[in-house]
């Protein structure tokens, strides 16, 4: 069996080496201990797409890819998280059990390289950098429920155990390997993938001549595994057009990766050898199950797995999606485990074009801009403005004209204007239940349609199109208003004025609703409505989707003092962004989502 098995492995080898590698696969050395005959007959346990049994359809697992701490966070890693975030405070509304985990990849020789550039040892890099990702979530309102870093104890036991199924599996073998280097993806390239110069297309930088002798997966074994997978899951990768990219890469051949290297001393070391350490691919990956351990339980596999594997999501962009869709999926079989449901590979936030990323240092500060305007107006513009999937330029002009425009204006004014009304006319107080006050409006149906549009794109992941579709209820509010002229009614008292206060009741209760819907983009804003309407903190962190429907407002519901929920961003032609009124929004926005307990908001 092991003779077997190390021959169609070279043969496969041979047959797909690249034509500027050299692959030579050798038999074990006495450095180890590992022998190819160690193999387990095939475990029942293996299974090709499938769910694992604690799954009640109830729990929603969500990941980001766990950030590399090369280099502290930029908008390109808030963007992921922020779109995460979303979704998972959708799922909750939605009554499910959500656990949304992201995290640090802390190995690796870009690591370590970093932290010696920084005059720190690597440890300490990483404590600082990680932690600056904390910081920056807890900025942007991000109510994750997991951190794990991948220098954690627990996650290094999970990796080893991982690896030892993965080689009791046959999958691990022992082979020189020479060919063109990307440090920055700290991976191997193929030359026909890089540009001029043997530049990386991601990095820019030239690729490095590298042999090594080094331990492989053998992913290659996997192949038609992994076109099932896809061909009887076409939901497993996301959006359609990445399917189509991963099917292709697939289709070309897969070839055996090396999950080890000699030469970096940051790192998991292999077991039973400690001169190589674990690749940080076949670290990192782990993540995704060692962060559902419990401080205080046991770590092992079985017990991670049973916490919560397999994923219902990885959100990541698509510089990654090789890793997650094909060599991930390929590790999980080989170790015996269900695949996550799916992998959604957004598109990226670019600079002149350009990814925007560490490496290359053409990145915008997401400190900066929730500084400067707040976390609802940075959650809601790139949510709002880049097609999720699609990449997307940044302007700061364009990023004031849509908070403006559709926070400030078509929510925060009419929302505003609504309150001014009441309070000069009815005492800030509602004369009748919500469902009454709309009996025979069209504006009701027209609501319920956009708040359903809302919810098939929240659930589709088109997060653009359900932020679009909350802000068309906005606009039908703000017509609403138009067409009623309620100011004029009161004038004209009598029934005139009965009429208006209705008309009053029914905006309100389009403003509670956009609250709802808008609370998985911009949470604070929707708990700065809420509050204008009357309710409490708990209230709102109460709140599930079925909120959305018409009817929560009643008679004799006493609003608060209208003030604006969200201050429009002035440009001041000398100083920039006028900072004053900015400030003024964010203090009124000291509401704040815990991180610890998610969908939790207090009152600063
Ligand atoms: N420009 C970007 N647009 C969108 N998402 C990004 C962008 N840059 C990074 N990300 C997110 O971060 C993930 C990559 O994380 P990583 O820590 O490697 O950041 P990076 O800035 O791309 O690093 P590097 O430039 O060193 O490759 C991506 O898969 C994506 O989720």
């Amino acid at each position: 069996m092991a003779t077997r098995l190390n021959t169609s492995l070279h043969n496969a080898l041979c047959l797909l080496k690249p034509f500027n590698t050299l692959l030579i696969t050798k038999p074990f050395s006495s450095r180890n201990s590992f022998r190819f005959s160690k193999k387990l007959p095939s475990s029942p346990r293996r299974a090709l797409y499938c769910t694992s049994s604690h799954e009640n359809g109830e729990t929603f697992v969500l990941t980001t890819p766990l950030y590399y701490v090369n280099a502290p966070p930029h908008m390109g890693s808030a963007y992921t998280t922020i779109a995460a975030d979303s979704i998972a405070r959708f799922q909750r509304l939605l009554g499910k059990k959500v656990i949304f985990i992201t995290g640090t990849d802390e190995h690796g020789e870009k690591i370590a390289t970093s932290a010696a550039a920084n005059g720190r040892n690597p440890a300490e890099h990483c404590d600082l950098i990680s932690q600056s990702y904390r910081v920056l979530w807890k900025e942007l309102d991000i109510a994750y429920d997991k951190f794990i870093r991948t220098t954690d104890p627990k996650h290094e036991a999970i990796v080893k155990e991982f690896y030892a199924r993965v080689f009791a599996n046959g999958d691990i073998y022992r082979a020189d390997y020479e060919g063109l280097y990307c440090v920055n993806c700290e991976e191997y390239k193929d030359e026909k993938e890089l540009l001029e110069n043997n530049c990386c297309p991601v990095h820019q930088m030239p690729c490095v001549a590298r042999k090594e002798d080094n331990y492989f997966f053998a992913l290659s074994k996997y192949q038609k595994q992994l076109e099932e997978v896809l061909s009887q899951n076409p939901q497993f990768v996301q959006p359609s057009y990445r399917l189509n990219e991963v099917q292709s890469w697939i289709k070309s051949g897969v070839r055996d990766f090396s999950i080890s290297r000699a030469l970096v001393d940051w790192g998991i070391p292999v077991p039973d050898d400690d001169k190589q350490t674990i690749y940080v691919w076949f670290d990192a990956l782990l993540g995704y199950i060692s962060a559902l351990t419990e401080d205080n339980e046991q770590q092992n596999l079985d017990t991670a797995v049973s916490l919560g594997w397999p994923a219902s999501l990885h959100l990541i962009g698509k510089d990654i999606l090789r890793f997650h869709a094909v060599y991930w999926p390929a590790m999980l079989m080989s170790a015996g485990l269900s695949l996550p449901k799916m992998v959604f590979g957004h598109g990226f936030l670019t600079k002149d074009g350009m990814k925007m990323g560490k490496s290359l240092g053409n990145t915008l500060e997401p400190f900066e801009l929730v500084q400067k305007f707040g976390p609802d107006a940075v959650r809601y513009f790139f949510l709002r403005e880049v097609e999720f999937g699609n990449d997307g330029d940044y302007s700061e002009d364009r990023f004031i004209k849509i908070v403006n425009a559709h926070l400030a204006n078509t929510i925060g004014n009419l929302l505003n204007r609504t309150l001014g009304l009441l309070k000069k006319n009815c005492e800030s107080t509602l004369v009748v239940d919500s469902t009454i006050a709309a009996e025979g409006i069209p504006l009701k149906d027209t609501v319920e349609k956009l708040v359903e549009k809302a919810r098939t794109n929240y659930e589709s992941l088109s997060l653009s199109t359900a932020c679009e579709a909350v802000l068309e209820i906005g606009n039908a509010g703000n017509s609403y208003m138009d067409q009623r002229a309620p100011w004029m009614l009161f004038k004209q008292g009598g029934v005139s004025a009965e009429a208006a206060a209705k008309d009053l009741v029914i905006i309100l209760e389009v403003m509670r609703i956009i609250a709802v819907a808008l609370s998985p983009i911009s949470p604070c804003l929707s708990l700065r409505i809420y509050s204008q309407l009357g309710y409490s903190v708990d209230q709102f962190n109460s709140i599930t989707w079925s909120d959305t429907k018409w009817g929560g407002l009643k008679g004799g519901q006493v609003m608060a003092q209208a003030s604006p929920v969200f201050a429009r961003i002035e440009l001041d032609a000398e100083k920039g962004v006028e900072e004053k009124k900015v400030k003024d929004s964010k203090k009124k926005s000291k509401a704040k989502v815990k991180v610890e307990q998610p969908q939790t908001v207090t009152e600063a």
